[in-house]
This record gives C-alpha cells, sequence and structure tokens, in this order.
C-alpha cells in the first residue's frame, strides 16, 4: 500500500537510538557470517585433502566438497549489501530479523531468517486487517553492514504502545521508488508487496501466469519467484534448470544482476534472440516481415526446403562391380530419398537408412543372372560398395549434414525458396523473405533476426540430429580418473565453466519464466514449448502491451505449450514505476488500443505532468539537467540508429546516464526521464503501434517529454491538457 512521503532529514534521537540497537543485531550477523565463511574453506580444504587418497572414491569426494563448498562461499560472498533488511514484531514479544539468507547462531538459534522461508512471509503479507500476529513491520536499508535508516510500519498501534515498540522512519516503499535508477535492476526484496508476495510464491506446479500493467513489478516478481523455486526445491530446479526468457539481449543485461544478489546464480537467462545454439540475434525485421516470419505461415514452406533434394548435390551415381556399370540417375536418386525420408522424416538422422537404400537401389541394377547366381553376392556386394572411398564421398555429398543456418541461408534464393514455397506464399513474400536471409550468418557479416529464431530452431527439428561422435561433453569427469595418480585438481571454476556448456546444450528445463510474454509469436511459443516440454511455468506479461499484432493468436499457441498445466493466474494491480501525472497521459494510449482493459494505479504522485519539445537535442539537454539518474531517447524502430549517431556526442558525454532505444528494445526497461521521440512514427510504424507507443510511455519513473519535431507553436508547453481531455 502506499506510505506517506519519504522524509530527507537526519535522523532524530529516537531513530539513532534504534538504529544502533538494530546496527548490533546486524554486526552479529555479520561476525557470524564470516564464521560460516571460514567453515566452508575448511570444509574446501578437507575436500583437497581427500584427493591426496589417490583413488576414485578419494576424487569423488573431492569433487563434491570442492563443488559445495565453492556454492556456499559464492551465496555468502554475495550477501555483504542489505543481509539483513526487515524485522518483525509479534503479539508475543518475538522478534525475528529477515534477510536475503538464513543465519543461525552456534546454538543453531535463527539470528535471521530466510526471505523465502514460510517464517518470512508474515513480512510480506501481514497488513492492519490481517495482522498474522505482527505488531510492527520495520525495513531495515544498510549500506554495506552499517545500518543507515529504518523505516516501520505499525500494524496495531495499541498492541505496540503496551509492548513500548517505537516507530520511525515513513515508508521504505516510497523510498525504494523514488531512488534513481541506474543501467541494472535492483531487487526488491525488501519492499515486496503483499499482491506480489502471493505471486512469487505461488505454487511450483503448473503454471503461474502474472498479468499486469506497466511498472506493476511483473519482472521482479518473476526474478524473486525464480530465487524462491530454488531455495524451496533446489534439488529439483537446479538439476533441472531454471529458463528465463526475456524479450531482448538489452533487457536480459538489464535485470541479469538481479539473481546474483538475492545468491542465486545458477538460473539461465537468455532473450529470445539466444535461444538457439550459436546464434545471438538482436536484429529485428520490419513488421510486415515479422508477422509472416512469427505466425506459422512458413512452417510447409521449411518442411519442403528440408525434404527436398538440396541444391548442388550429385544427379547420376554411378559405380562398376565384376565389370558391369551401374548407374542411378537423378529422378531414381530422388525417389529413393522420397522413400528414406517416407520412414524417418529427418534427414540427418536418416544418413545411415539412405546409404542403405543407395546400396540396395545399386545391387538391383546389377544384372539378374549375377545376382541369382551367387547367392553369397549380396553381402560382399554391400561390403565391397561401402569400404570404397568414393562411395563415401557421393554419400556424403548426395545426402549431407545440413545445419539450420545453412538450409535458411540455401532459402535466401528466390528461385529455390520460389519452389519449396508453392502455393504457400505469393511473389512478393518470396523476395522479401529470400533477401532476409540471403547471406545471413556466415562469419557473422550478415546476422540473422530475431524473428529468424524461432525458424531456426524448427529447422533444427525438422532436420534431426546428426549421429554425434562422442566427445567431452559426454563425460564431464572424465578427465578425473586417467590414471592412478592425481594429475589435477580440478577448480571449481572449471566445473562452473564445464555446467555452464552443459547448460548450452540444454535440450529442456524444470522451470520455464516467460518475460513480456504478450510479445511472443506463436513460432516463438513454439519454441518455448519444446524447451519446457517437461516443465512447469512462470508466465509475466501484459496483454495491452502486445507487440504482437494479434493477441488471440499468440494467447491461443501458449495455450498449446502449457498443454492441460493448471493455471494459477496473479492480477498485479499497482504501478510501481510512473509518476500519477505520466501514466494518466500513458493511459489514454491503452484505453485507444484496449478499450476494456483494465489498466493499473500509479501510486506516486510527483505534480510534473509531461512536457511537449520540438528540439531533440534541447528536450535531451533538459532531461538530464532534471533528473540524477537515466535518460532514455525512445525512437521508432526506423530511426533509432540515426538518432543514436545524431546524439553521439551527448551520448559519449553522459557518462552511460544517456541511451538512445527504439521503442521494441525499451520493452521492460525503465528510466528516470524519457524523451519519446516522434509518437506518431511509432505508432504508424505497426498494426499494433499504438500498444508500442504505449510501452515508450511508461518508461519513465520521473520525467517525460515527447519530442515532436518541426510541431510548430505548441512549442514548450505542458500538455497537461491533453492528459485531462
Ligand atoms: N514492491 C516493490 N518495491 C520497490 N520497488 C518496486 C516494487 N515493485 C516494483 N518496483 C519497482 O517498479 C519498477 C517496475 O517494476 P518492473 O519492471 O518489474 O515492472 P513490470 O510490471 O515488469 O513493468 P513493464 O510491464 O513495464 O515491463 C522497478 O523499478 C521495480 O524495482
Amino acid at each position: 500500500m502506499p506510505q506517506p512521503a519519504t522524509s530527507t532529514g537526519a535522523p532524530d534521537r529516537a531513530q539513532r537510538a534504534e538504529m544502533q540497537a538494530e546496527q548490533r543485531h546486524v554486526d552479529r550477523v555479520h561476525e557470524r557470517l564470516e564464521v560460516m565463511r571460514r567453515h566452508a574453506r575448511a570444509y574446501e580444504a578437507e575436500g583437497h585433502r581427500r584427493a591426496l587418497f589417490g583413488n576414485e572414491g578419494g576424487l569423488v569426494e573431492r569433487d563434491a566438497i570442492v563443488y559445495q563448498a565453492a556454492v556456499w562461499l559464492r551465496r555468502l560472498d554475495s550477501q555483504e549489501e542489505g543481509l539483513v533488511f526487515g524485522r518483525l514484531d509479534f503479539d508475543d514479544g518475538e522478534i525475528r530479523h529477515i534477510g536475503r539468507i538464513g543465519v543461525r547462531d552456534e546454538e543453531y538459534e535463527p539470528l535471521v531468517v530466510d526471505w523465502r522461508a514460510p517464517a518470512a512471509a508474515a513480512f510480506y503479507r501481514a497488513t492492519p486487517a490481517e495482522r498474522m500476529d505482527v505488531v510492527r513491520r520495520r525495513t531495515i536499508r544498510c549500506v554495506g553492514a552499517k545500518v543507515t535508516r529504518l523505516d516501520d510500519d505499525l500494524l496495531d498501534p495499541d498492541r505496540a504502545r503496551s509492548l513500548e515498540l517505537t516507530v520511525v522512519g515513513d515508508g521504505a516503499l516510497m523510498a525504494a521508488l523514488t531512488r534513481k535508477r541506474g543501467a541494472a535492476m535492483h531487487d526488491i526484496v525488501a519492499t515486496i508487496q503483499k499482491e506480489q508476495d502471493l505471486a512469487v510464491r505461488s505454487p511450483a506446479e503448473g503454471a503461474t501466469i502474472i498479468t499486469g500493467g506497466p511498472g506493476t513489478g511483473k519482472t521482479a516478481v518473476a526474478l524473486h519467484r525464480a530465487a524462491y523455486l530454488l531455495f524451496n526445491e533446489r534439488k529439483r530446479f537446479e538439476s533441472g534448470g531454471v529458463l528465463i526468457v526475456g524479450p531482448s539481449a538489452v533487457f536480459v543485461s538489464y535485470i541479469e544482476q538481479v539473481l546474483p544478489s538475492l545468491g542465486e546464480h545458477t538460473a539461465a537467462l537468455r532473450s529470445l534472440g539466444e535461444l538457439v545454439e550459436g546464434v545471438r540475434a538482436t536484429r529485428h525485421d520490419p513488421a510486415d516481415l515479422a508477422q509472416l516470419k512469427g505466425s506459422g505461415a512458413l512452417l510447409p514452406v521449411l518442411g519442403r526446403a528440408v525434404r527436398a533434394t538440396p541444391p548442388g548435390t550429385p544427379r547420376q551415381f554411378r559405380a562398376t562391380y565384376h565389370g558391369h556399370v551401374i548407374q542411378l540417375d537423378g529422378h531414381r536418386l530422388d525417389d529413393l530419398r522420397r522413400t528414406v525420408l517416407h520412414r524417418n522424416s529427418r534427414p540427418n538422422a536418416a544418413r545411415a537408412n539412405a546409404e542403405t537404400a543407395l546400396v540396395e537401389a545399386a545391387w538391383e541394377r546389377l544384372p539378374a543372372e549375377l545376382r541369382e547366381r551367387r547367392r553369397t553376392e549380396r553381402a560382399i556386394f554391400d561390403r565391397d560398395l561401402r569400404d570404397r572411398s568414393d562411395f563415401e564421398l557421393f554419400v556424403q555429398q548426395w545426402w549431407p549434414y545440413r545445419t539450420a543456418q545453412e538450409v535458411l541461408r540455401m532459402c535466401g534464393d528466390p528461385q529455390t525458396l520460389a519452389r519449396y514455397a508453392g502455393r504457400h506464399l505469393d511473389r512478393a513474400q518470396v523476395e522479401a523473405l529470400a533477401e532476409s536471409w540471403r547471406g545471413r550468418g556466415d562469419d557473422g557479416a550478415r546476422d540473422f533476426a530475431v524473428e529468424d529464431v524461432p525458424l531456426l530452431d524448427e529447422l533444427a527439428q525438422l532436420l534431426g540430429t546428426a549421429p554425434q561422435e562422442d566427445d567431452d561433453e559426454e563425460d564431464l569427469y572424465s578427465n578425473l580418473f586417467e590414471g592412478s595418480s592425481v594429475a589435477e585438481v580440478s577448480s571449481w571454476a572449471d566445473r562452473t565453466a564445464q555446467a555452464g556448456r552443459r547448460d548450452r546444450v540444454r535440450e529442456s528445463f524444470a522451470h520455464v519464466i516467460v518475460d513480456e510474454a504478450q510479445d511472443l509469436s506463436p513460432m516463438q511459443w513454439r519454441v518455448l514449448g519444446r524447451l519446457g516440454r517437461r516443465a512447469t511455468w512462470t508466465i509475466v506479461g501484459d496483454p495491452v502491451q502486445s507487440a504482437w499484432p494479434d493477441p488471440q493468436e499468440s494467447a491461443a499457441a501458449m495455450r498449446v505449450a502449457l498443454g492441460d498445466r493448471t493455471h494459477y493466474v496473479h492480477e498485479l494491480r499497482t504501478n510501481y514505476r510512473n509518476s500519477a501525472e505520466i501514466f494518466a497521459y500513458a493511459a489514454q494510449y491503452a484505453r485507444k488500443a484496449a478499450p476494456e482493459a483494465s489498466l493499473p494505479d500509479a501510486v506516486r504522485s510527483t505534480g510534473i505532468p509531461p512536457e511537449h519539445r520540438e528540439d531533440l537535442e534541447s528536450a535531451v539537454d533538459e532531461a538530464l539537467a532534471a533528473v540524477e539518474g537515466t535518460v532514455g531517447v525512445i525512437t521508432a524502430l526506423g530511426t533509432a540508429r540515426a538518432t543514436a549517431s545524431r546524439l553521439g556526442a551527448r551520448v559519449d558525454a553522459a557518462d552511460g546516464r544517456l541511451v538512445v532505444i527504439d521503442a521494441l528494445d525499451a520493452k521492460g526497461l525503465e528510466y528516470d526521464a524519457a524523451v519519446v521521440l516522434d509518437p506518431e512514427e511509432i505508432e504508424g510504424e505497426s498494426p499494433a503501434g499504438t500498444r508500442t507507443l504505449y510501452v515508450a510511455l511508461t518508461r519513465a519513473t520521473q520525467r517525460l517529454y515527447i519530442c515532436r519535431p518541426g510541431s510548430g507553436p505548441r512549442g514548450t508547453d505542458t500538455i497537461a491538457g491533453a492528459m485531462t481531455d
């Protein structure tokens, strides 16, 4: 719930006394943390000692111990900042401190309860109406290990008086919301609100679906939920893997510090452009092409591209056997291909079948008397043919192992693509698609688009995997058991690097978290459906911000991916990001795009409405002067690059505070001030343009400037009038 505005004055006497008391507790916790660190280091040393036994058992133990010790140390080391952030005082006088991890004293009594444990739930859930025996909730703010501020929340003032509990501070939430924004998202562990907490602690089974307007904390909740799941079912989710998917690479780097700050390092974060091994796409196709690629309309075309004879393969097979010339022409070879693929539709997996079919077809070309006269001839013929290097070479050329990237690049030739397209695509579509794939992906000269990633994944499925030669991925620890003496000691870093490699090839996950889910195309849902085929899910999104032109179609694709899993639905209703003035302005576009939608309430008023500016440079300068933190210039897709170079000198001079970003990449991000350049262009750029503009207008926490170059006499007017229309 909203709290009164925060005071910035120095702490008074009562507050100082309370702070000293809390400081004593925090000091004790940090001393204890140091002891825990010493124990972890001693445990690690013990692990290394075991390896000196020189047998396999010792090595296995060593490896397990060193790994576990390193995980503990990493978790303990990431907890310096704000380790203790809360305290609950109960009716019966019990005091419970809440923190990022659980810490116990030497008697095993809790000094701090982990925020994810059931005993901490009251910190987030207790309200004056439903107190859960809590009299006072205190938020403790620390810088490093130093207590700097307390904010109390009384749930039962009468009881507090009888327990002689002092009340200090005036609103941890407001203090958190008004702090300046930097390049990275912060955790919200000290101020998670009740409706958010319910979503964080939603059951680990089925699919938890979290909706809510801009700034309602959906991303924050999703990340805290990942930490919650890992804490409560560590074995299941650490070994099975938690995947977090965000819309863009910029977004992923914006959120990537949150889980480590909560002591969790094992979840895999990927953008939609990174869901396929070996591809890091960041570029978007223009809206019409993106829609074509995302809709599923290309599925039959991809199927045909995989099944067809690859261009450039030999059109004739020729061999001699006992003086007989055996020949198979192109039509016969095509027949063979069809027959083989009829039995095993994945060409990369079917090469052995193709080779057998080729031998069989060649055998049938021998004169009948030769085949009948010598009954054992068949086996000899088979071996003889397969042993020949020119036969092997032919098979490699006729039935090459292909990658998805090669097939898509092959479709970069309009004539080839037109053959596969048949009546599924018109000429203009063939031309546009071929142009978008021509020369892509080879040596990164021209990279694939984000919209190509699901097509590549689909192709990889259709092609199947070639039988793999054994490599070191198969046995992560094989190097540990070579020879009888200890040749080397694997460090924890080695093991994490190995585990990372294993993550890269992971084909499915135990839990999949999808952020900005409203934007996913049906084809992207198919990729996620495969990665999450055995997973439980958390899906986070806001239909009103959808960039996919047909939200119904996207929702249907999501239902297919989720199958018959039970749904747990949560709606977040408070916008914590935007000032009330900024959100009131942006909301007119939400109403235009989705008149029926329920919009969140913005809790913070600054008294400063969005402002209209004609000149981009002066709007940017003004924004930089008006706020302490970040400024985002948000443009249409087509003008981001030009705007970035136009503002290049300012970006360089602003020391990381100024970024230029297109409205699609701005998804999920936020800035203290936003300059939205040419809103009409953003709106007109795609069928979902009004929604995209709504996204752009809801990125600012404090100041919003609408910049319409050459917009004439309205010049520097504020647009408060427009807001209230
Ligand atoms: N309980 C909270 N305490 C402190 N800050 C909060 C809280 N909830 C949300 N915030 C802050 O509000 C801002 C918006 O949160 P977040 O980005 O998670 O919202 P969102 O719903 O994902 O927004 P969008 O849909 O626009 O991407 C962030 O700065 C976040 O830290």
